[in-house]
């Protein structure tokens, strides 16, 4: 039965079940912070078999029963999320769905939202009601304060408060948007950062060397770019993947991205400065509202180079003089990445404020710390047109960022699983210690906005 107002303080028989299907990452994570909050009815599975050994992880873990699958989950439960992948979300909502218990509220955990509607439409019974969810961080993220996605699609107010409720122990900020919108706004958000962290990755993997390794100055903004690109090639393809070849948005925004590189790079190879200059200026305009004759050297919103700087990786190089490498660079995945929300008339700040995820933040934070700054953009673009030494790298760049587009724009999940896997193989060994500094910098960065 499904009250407005559940608390895991009620009575164990006036509490609620809740049905977790699919127990991976983000599974496990929602399982976590449940119990811990001392819901006292969890139903989980993944699939039938990895039965026993979720059996035995879950072990005496409070209020967690393991099922052999989600036939059992679904009958039993008043909450059903399934965090299974985008691309298997039909098959899986075919083959459970029919079993979910009457009056019951089903929801979804995949980032892109068209394929989980077609199918919760497609195989719920009609006696079931539908509000979908998004965390909008990664699984070791702590869901204090970052926005979770509630879609009430078909629903009385009633069931929408009920799953309030139910996950008021995330302290996450509730964002309520329509499918439509979320693939929209999720699409703006992740598809293109995706794609320039999947490219930097690909392009130093292709190089052979790991940029920290080769005297290259990693503190400010390449700290950024180091830790988040180790963050997402350590996280599962299909997560990106999924994002990017079902939502409908994010194939022409990966475009967009690819095609932005590969027109500066021109502009670069070409030697015209001052055709550049004028892109990138008036990128900065329209993204960022500094016109080309203003300094534009306003404090940036959250980055600082001193919170940048705690988090090098690997220590800091020396110079052959004993001094520390302060190498610019043509930071052309920036300066791409701002042409391209130009382009596609994007306002990435005004999405800050309403569901932006951890990477995201901090991929705006090191833009605007890098447009911002009339010095620190003409030096990039003083490289970009004069430092012939960048060109290879800037040339690896492009490449990735085609063969990124071109992957997604066929739809191919394969070819998209071995290009993720033979790059994260390359810089396996460094995910221990950059998901340990990629958390501190995501702590340091909100707490410096605070
Ligand atoms: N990871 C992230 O950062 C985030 C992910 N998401 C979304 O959440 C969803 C889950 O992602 P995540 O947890 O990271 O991925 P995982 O691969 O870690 O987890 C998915 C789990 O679902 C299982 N599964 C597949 N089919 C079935 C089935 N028929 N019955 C039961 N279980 C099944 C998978 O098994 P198997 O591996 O054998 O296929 C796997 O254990 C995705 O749609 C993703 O887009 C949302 C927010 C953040
Ligand atoms: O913050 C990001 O963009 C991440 O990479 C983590 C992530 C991945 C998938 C989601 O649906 C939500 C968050």
């Amino acid at each position: 039965m499904i009250r407005a107002n559940v608390s895991p303080s009620d009575p164990i028989e006036q509490q609620p079940t809740i049905g977790l299907i699919g127990m991976g990452a983000m599974g496990s994570m929602y399982a976590k912070h449940l119990s811990d909050a001392g819901w006292k009815k969890i139903s989980v599975c993944d699939r039938p078999e990895k039965f026993e050994s979720l059996k035995e992880a879950y072990n005496g873990v409070p209020g967690i029963t393991v099922h052999s699958d989600g036939h059992a989950v679904s009958r039993i439960s008043d909450f059903i999320m399934y965090s299974v992948e985008a691309e298997y979300i039909d098959k899986v909502v075919a083959q459970y769905g029919p079993s979910t218990k009457i009056g019951a509220v089903v929801s979804g955990q995949t980032s892109v939202k068209a394929p989980e509607k077609e199918a919760f439409e497609k195989h719920l019974p009609p006696d079931v009601s539908i509000i979908s969810l998004h965390s909008l961080h990664g699984p070791t993220v702590s869901p204090v304060g970052q926005p979770l996605v509630l879609i009430q699609h078909r629903a009385s107010d009633e069931c929408l408060h009920f799953v309030e409720s139910l996950l008021r122990c995330f302290q996450s900020r509730y964002v309520y948007l329509t499918y439509e919108d979320h693939d929209l706004v999720t699409a703006n958000v992740q598809a293109v950062t995706h794609a320039a962290f999947l490219t930097m990755g690909t392009a130093w993997a292709a190089r052979r060397s790991y940029p920290w390794e080769q005297n290259q100055y990693v503190g400010g903004i390449e700290t950024v770019k180091v830790n988040i690109m180790l963050r997402i090639y350590a996280n599962k393809w299909h997560v990106y993947a999924g994002l990017a070849i079902l939502n409908p948005s994010a194939k022409v925004q990966i475009d967009t991205y690819s095609s932005s590189a590969t027109e500066l790079f021109k502009l670069m190879l070409a030697g015209d400065a001052e055709g550049l200059r004028k892109r990138v200026y008036n990128a900065r305009e329209k993204v960022f509202g500094i016109r080309a004759d203003e300094q534009g050297n306003a404090t940036p919103i959250f980055l600082t180079e001193d919170v940048l700087d705690r988090f090098t990786i690997g220590g800091r190089p020396a110079s052959p003089s004993g001094t520390s490498v302060t190498n610019t660079n043509s930071h052309l995945s920036l300066l791409a990445m701002v042409d391209c929300w130009a382009r596609l008339s994007i306002q990435p700040l005004d999405h800050l404020q309403l569901a932006a995820t951890p990477v995201f933040r901090m991929w705006i934070g090191v833009a605007e710390y890098l447009f911002r700054s009339t010095k620190r953009l003409d030096a990039a673009l003083h490289t970009a047109v004069h430092e012939v030494t960048y060109r290879s790298d800037d040339l690896e760049f492009v490449v990735g960022a085609r063969g990124w587009s071109q992957c997604v724009a066929f739809g191919d999940f394969q070819l998209y699983k071995e290009r993720f896997e033979k790059t994260a193989s390359f810089f396996e060994s460094r995910f221990e210690e950059a998901n340990k500094i990629g958390g501190a910098m995501i702590k340091a960065i909100l707490e410096s906005k605070q």
